[in-house]
């Protein structure tokens, strides 16, 4: 059979859910054309393949691309001063109350061009594509009005272009209230109805859209009014769901078939079984869990019990977690969320890209996905969990090149 190329003498992790735990194959073989994968699976079962290309990996194990499903990657400035003022004590909330916090990022981001934030996202998604990642979700929601979350959305569509990696876009008007709102929150939700998401989505500049409900960011009825108009354009929905407390964001999600709650510090049991029941993805994020020192982690073993599928990220972002290591989001979430090493794999492929709304096309080596891989110079898949800092990845493969 005609190929393009061919990895071979390989241990395949392919987190395929047809398979045992992370669907391991010890003597492996992935072929691909034109992009795709043909086959992935022990080399003794798989066709007679011509390819012109034949990679022989000596043993190395290769995994699916690593998917970062939640990130906040495209930002003006950034916030080493509040974390400062974090250090001697103040908490990052009455930072956020009294007008710090994501709108001091906002400021940054609306002095911007669309150039500057591509620039400056650069580096941030190059230490990514550098431990393996071939698929990242990118939010807006440091604009805060339209030009400027259009133009978040746009530089995230040109990262896509300037990298060989698949960009998903996030709109997240309703991150915070910008200062002009004068504390109408009401009225600012309008305008995002009214305003912003038509013109979002007219331009086809989001793939998505999110919102923050909390506290200090939105009620879960007006929530439901973005998610209501967000579904209206034909847009699926995701949710910043109970990080800092039970405000029931996870159920709110569920109830509009979310494809994932996000942070979950905070979510109880029924919110765990609205999520189970609807489908909706957990995504776990332990960069911002450890970095504004929360105490109450997920309820992990609820989500287990449930079957709730589990998905980890960096939630790369200037003010609760300025993480741009995937690798160490995996040994977070074992090592604080008491995750195990094939949670934290399936985590960051086949139950990330399921958070994206992708899993039948990237997550997993399974003929027919994308032929995106991560090569490993690893004895063990568990090392890619639990080293922190050292970057075993030996080679990316996106789209089969
Ligand atoms: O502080 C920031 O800049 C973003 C914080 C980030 N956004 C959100 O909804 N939750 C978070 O942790
Ligand atoms: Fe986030």
């Amino acid at each position: 059979m005609r190929c393009d190329r061919i990895w071979r003498k390989a241990r395949l992790a392919t987190l395929a859910p047809a398979r045992e735990g992370l669907g391991l194959v010890e003597d492996g073989l992935v072929a691909a054309r034109d992009g795709v994968i043909l086959y992935a699976g022990p080399a003794e079962e798989a066709p007679d393949f011509d390819a012109p290309l034949i990679e022989d990996c000596a043993g190395r194990w290769i995994t699916p691309g690593l998917v970062d499903c939640h990130t906040h990657l495209v930002y003006g400035g950034d916030r080493a001063d509040e974390f400062e003022r974090r250090l001697s004590g103040v908490p990052y909330e009455e930072i956020a109350r009294a007008g710090g916090g994501i709108v001091s990022t906002m400021r940054a981001t609306r002095a911007a061009s669309e150039q500057d934030l591509v620039a400056s996202a650069l580096p941030r998604l190059d230490a990514l594509i550098a431990e393996g990642v071939t698929t990242i979700e990118i939010k807006s929601g440091y604009g805060l009005e339209l030009g400027a979350e259009m133009r978040q959305l746009r530089a995230a569509r040109a990262l896509g272009a300037a990298r060989p990696i698949t960009v998903a876009t996030t709109f997240l008007g309703a991150h915070a209230l910008p200062p002009e709102a004068n504390g109408d929150k009401d009225a600012y939700v309008r305008r995002l109805i009214d305003e912003m998401l038509p013109a979002i989505a007219r331009d086809g500049l989001a793939d998505a859209v999110d919102a923050f409900c909390e506290g200090i960011a939105f009620s879960p009825e007006q929530v439901a009014l973005v998610f209501a108009a967000a579904q209206a354009h034909g847009l699926p929905v995701k949710l910043h769901a109970d990080q800092l407390s039970n405000l029931h964001g996870a159920a709110l999600a569920a109830r509009f078939g979310a494809l994932s709650a996000d942070h979950l510090e905070h979510t109880d049991a029924a919110g765990v079984a609205a999520m189970a029941q609807a489908g909706t993805v957990a995504v776990l994020l332990p960069g911002a869990y450890y970095f504004i020192r929360e105490t109450k982690a997920p309820p992990v073993d609820l989500f287990r019990a449930a079957g709730v599928p589990m998905a980890l990220a960096t939630d790369c972002n200037p003010g609760t977690s300025p993480l741009t290591s995937l690798l160490l989001a995996m040994n977070m979430g074992a090592t604080l969320f008491r995750m195990t090493v094939a949670e934290c794999l399936a985590g960051v492929t086949r139950e990330a890209a399921r958070a994206l709304g992708m899993g039948d096309r990237i997550g997993t080596l399974e003929a027919g996905k994308a032929c995106d891989l991560a090569i490993w110079d690893v004895e063990r898949p568990a090392e890619l969990v639990y080293r922190m800092g050292l970057n075993p990845l030996h080679a990316r493969i996106r789209g089969g090149r």
